[in-house]
């Protein structure tokens, strides 16, 4: 930096600045002292904040030359500075217990007028942060002051922990990581018995009340202070307030967080001993200070109010009205860049701290700095140093399962890199359809020696994940997978157990007792989104304790960026501790009568920018549309095991009637029939809870196919139950009626469902609107199929197309899916199907081993082949015909 300072934009800089202390001496009144202090000879005061001139030592990178040193302008002389912190006088305790100090000073000077008090500046630390103070995490930004109590101190953000943001916060050197963590620097540099409770009150001639913050029950601090009744309307306007009769205390909660404040005096001795009380010790504040820890604070004196806003990796922009002083600051800027368009200028991040400096110079001007996480996430641009390279280094995946890792596309070996480098914590939030499941476990398999790994999924899809894991990872025992289905199981009986959302919230007692899952995939992790419901509260201590987190959602957020915050909290813990400190810079915060609103959205590029940086990896099917292929089958392993005994023991007497053997071909095309349409009937319930969990996950259009009209009947009704809009189309739709109900779903955003006869609507209509098909139920000719996906894959589709297939194990399926796949795969074979079953869905798993059900298979087969010349109006008529025979006849004898 300090090389592409010319002589002349130093100079500049400097006059800048002394103009900037000149208007503000004026207006203090003090205009000769203050330039006294800032001739150029004067090597003690000044009246800039002390970041000022020690973060332009920092950015030229030269010796600060002696008549730059900055003595705040309490002290008489540097050596004060050092009384500051070092004298013996300051090494006593403020107070002695938790007692209530009356105080003798005037309330209406909580806070003198000539103390000027500045946010703490996580960024750029002076040498004098002794003096900030932790007031508990009191932090509590909800602190608002009605009544005109407020001036001076300003929320400040949290200090960033370089220890435990390890991974946006990598340098040592990095100036963000020389910032002294509040709670520390009060307590290792000052001493515990720095003041007396007498000297305090000897020394503050200007606080009426003297109060503290101490910590009440868990999340919550209390303020002990004698009654005042201005203060007690304070107190009320707090949302979070809680009056505690045994204790007589008001008591709020620690929330969003403003974890210390810095109190710069601008001069006197007064000021001086404020800010000393107010460094007392970590736990004990000037009350004044807690009643100004308010969201609307107002830099003294400022009439323009501006924002920093991070607009790309590397630039950040700042969002002010028009002020001469801070266009004379702006175009110091090495990096200046003015956008005719939208009148605003941007800088490079390097330039950040030093416009920063200026723009603080300006009495007149308060712009609301970046946030904390931005400056942690970007560090090294801040620092003139270059990110050491945007590419992602390329993981070491040679201890993982070939089939694996030779299977990824391009883009999925990207997504496990970006994984491994995030320490194995991070939001994968590609399209859907793009694989997650391959990356999820592909990443959990690289932290392998770390298991037991918990995957937590809807329950409609834990067994897809347990058949997943056995086709990726064929060096996994396939009984160490653990498919938890009952509230009663052990939890933690696998190697890999996998478990379903709200199976999760009725487990609680178990997980807590037992050892801490080191390894944990969240599947369609916004089911998260709410912090009050049972899923997120039984997932957050299995989040807190696991190393790694593996959070998959196609819709992270589905409405709202509030709906990110339990995920980032959950992959990042310290990149927004605290919800309100995330509302408001990206929630658009307001406070209204019962609390704060966070409904909203603000500075949603930022948002974007800082998740990637640390934790998101999200890529659309248009930006990897050429790694795709056209279309990708995916089987869903779906349960049947909620069904009731009646249609249980319809199930399997269906089943050993099929089995049975000994029987004409028209027989045993009847007995597959049975089967078929239990099969149906069973399958109804996870058909339904897959189709509720690709709504819930944001699916805004697909295509349901069944064929039994038991089925189409069950879905319609229980989808218009829940108000969601959708089409119908079966035999008995007019001819008519069918074009009209297309384009109501090709063009109506509230028509989310075509509920669609395998049979009836397999061709001739387009429904390219949408691009995920799903098959409730299996038919036996394949071309059926085919043509029935093709209603979403055809001309005018832009997307690839994903084709859900739900089978139940224990079912006829397990013997039409087999079938299905070989037949595809003839089909494709002669170029009439496009993507190969094989590859891309099928597992081996459902090629059953039972020697006798594989006779049943190869019977269907043989009865359904595509030589055979059933009509299969009579099959279709005769599987629509069973619904009608009321359930004791359901046995397989119609
Ligand atoms: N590299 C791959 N090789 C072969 N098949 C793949 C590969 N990646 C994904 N698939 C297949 O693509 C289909 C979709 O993948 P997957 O279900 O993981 O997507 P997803 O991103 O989790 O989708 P959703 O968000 O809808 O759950 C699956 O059948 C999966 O087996």
């Amino acid at each position: 930096m300090s090389a592409q300072l010319t002589e002349e934009q130093q100079r500049k800089i400097e006059e800048n600045r002394r103009k900037a202390l000149e208007r503000r001496a004026q207006r203090l009144g003090q205009t000769t002292s203050t330039q006294q202090r800032h001739s150029p000879s004067s090597t003690s005061n000044s009246s800039i904040p002390v970041q000022n001139v020690t973060a332009i030592h920092h950015v030229t990178g030269t010796e600060a030359p002696r008549k730059k040193v900055f003595v705040p302008p309490f002290k008489k002389d540097p050596q004060s500075v050092s009384n500051q912190t070092q004298h013996p006088s300051h090494q006593k305790p403020f107070t002695s217990g938790n007692q209530t100090i009356a105080h003798p000073w005037p309330r209406a000077c909580l806070l003198p007028f000539n103390v000027k008090i500045l946010y703490y500046n996580p960024v750029f630390p002076s040498p004098y942060q002794t003096q900030l103070v932790d007031p508990l995490p009191f932090s509590n930004q909800h602190l608002n002051n009605p009544s005109g109590l407020s001036t001076g101190v300003k929320p400040v953000q949290a200090t960033p922990n370089p220890t435990s943001d390890a991974t946006a916060c990598t340098s040592s050197s990095s100036f963000y990581n020389r910032s002294i963590q509040p709670a520390q620097a009060a307590v290792a540099q000052l001493p515990s018995n720095t003041f007396t409770p007498k000297a305090a009150s000897a020394k503050k001639p200007c606080v009426s009340v003297r109060g503290k913050c101490v910590s009440h029950t868990e999340g919550r601090f209390r303020v002990e202070v004698r009654y005042h009744a201005q203060l007690i309307n304070v107190f009320k306007s707090i949302p979070s307030k809680n009056y505690d009769p045994s204790t007589k205390m008001w008591n709020f909660t620690e929330a969003a967080g403003i974890p210390s404040v810095y109190l710069k005096p601008l001069e006197g001795k007064e000021a001086l001993d404020l800010t000393a009380a107010v460094s007392r010790a970590r736990d004990s504040v000037t009350l004044s200070a807690v009643l100004k820890l308010c969201k609307g604070w107002q830099k003294p004196g400022a009439v323009l109010q501006g924002q920093c806003v991070l607009v790309s990796r590397t630039k950040f922009e700042v969002d002010v009205g028009y002020h001469v002083d801070v266009i004379t600051a702006f175009k110091q800027m090495p990096t200046k860049n003015y956008d005719m368009k939208t009148r605003k200028w941007s800088f490079s991040l390097e330039d950040y701290k030093m416009l920063m400096d200026l723009l603080g110079g300006i009495a007149a001007v308060e712009v609301e700095p970046l946030p904390r996480a931005v400056i942690l996430a970007f560090s090294a641009r801040f620092d003139g140093r270059e990110a050491s390279s945007s590419d992602v280094p390329e993981a070491d995946l040679s201890a993982i399962d070939s089939t694996i890792t030779l299977s990824l596309m391009p883009f999925q070996r990207e997504g496990v890199n970006f994984a491994v480098s995030k320490q194995g914590r991070l939001l994968l939030a590609d399209d859907m359809g793009l694989g997650k499941t391959v990356q999820a476990i592909c990443i959990a398999a690289y932290y392998r020696k770390e298991w037991p790994l918990l995957v937590v999924a809807p329950s409609s899809v834990r067994f897809t994940w347990a058949e997943a894991f056995r086709r990726w990872l064929p060096s996994l025992n396939p009984d160490s997978i653990n498919v938890v289905v009952k509230a009663k199981d052990e939890l933690r009986s696998g190697l890999v157990s996998i478990i379903s959302y709200d199976l999760l919230s009725r487990m609680e007692k178990q997980q807590q007792g037992g050892n801490p899952f080191n390894v944990l995939i969240m599947d369609e992790s916004h089911f998260l989104k709410n912090m009050k419901t049972a899923r997120c509260k039984a997932a957050l201590p299995l989040l807190k304790a696991a190393k790694r987190v593996i959070l998959l959602s196609g819709t992270p957020a589905m409405s709202r960026p509030s709906e990110l915050y339990t995920q980032i909290l959950a992959v990042r813990p310290t990149l927004f501790p605290r919800m309100h400190e995330f509302g408001v810079r990206y929630c658009d915060a307001r406070q209204g009568t019962w609390g704060w609103d966070y409904s909203g959205s603000s500075n949603l590029g930022e948002l974007r920018l800082l998740l990637e940086e640390c934790l998101m990896l999200r890529r659309l099917k248009s930006d990897v549309l050429s790694q795709l292929p056209a279309k990708q089958r995916k089987v869903v392993t779906v349960t049947i095991d909620g069904i009731n005994t009646r249609t249980k023991a319809a199930l399997s007497a269906a089943a050993q009637e099929l089995a049975r053997g000994h029987r004409s071909k028209m027989e045993e095309k009847e007995a597959l029939l049975v089967f078929y349409n239990h099969t149906a009937e069973a399958k109804l319930q996870s058909i339904m809870e897959y189709i509720t969990d690709m709504l819930e996950c944001g699916r805004e259009k697909f295509l349901v196919f069944a064929h039994h009209k038991l089925v189409l009947d069950h879905i319609t009704t229980d989808l218009r139950k829940k108000n969601i809009g959708l089409i119908r189309i079966d035999g008995s739709t007019p001819s008519a009626e069918r074009q009209q109900l297309c384009e109501k779903f090709q063009f109506s955003t509230n028509t989310c469902v075509a509920v669609l006869s395998i049979t009836a609507a397999n061709m001739g209509i387009t429904l390219h609107s949408a691009d995920l098909v799903i098959f409730a139920e299996l038919f036996w000719n394949p071309g059926i199929l085919i043509q029935a996906e093709d209603r979403v894959h055809r001309i005018g589709q832009t997307s690839n197309v994903n084709i859900h297939y739900l089978v139940a194990k224990g079912t006829a399926d397990d013997y039409l899916w087999p079938m299905i796949q070989s037949k595809m795969n003839v089909l494709e074979q002669v170029g009439l199907s496009e993507s190969n079953l094989s590859d891309n869905a099928v597992n081996s798993n459902f090629h059953s081993k039972d020697s006798k059900q594989r006779s049943i298979m190869e019977m269907f087969q043989s009865s359904f082949s595509a030589d055979d010349d059933m009509d299969e109006a009579v099959l279709m008529a005769a599987a629509n015909d069973w619904e009608d025979f009321p359930p004791e006849d359901t046995s397989g004898q119609h």
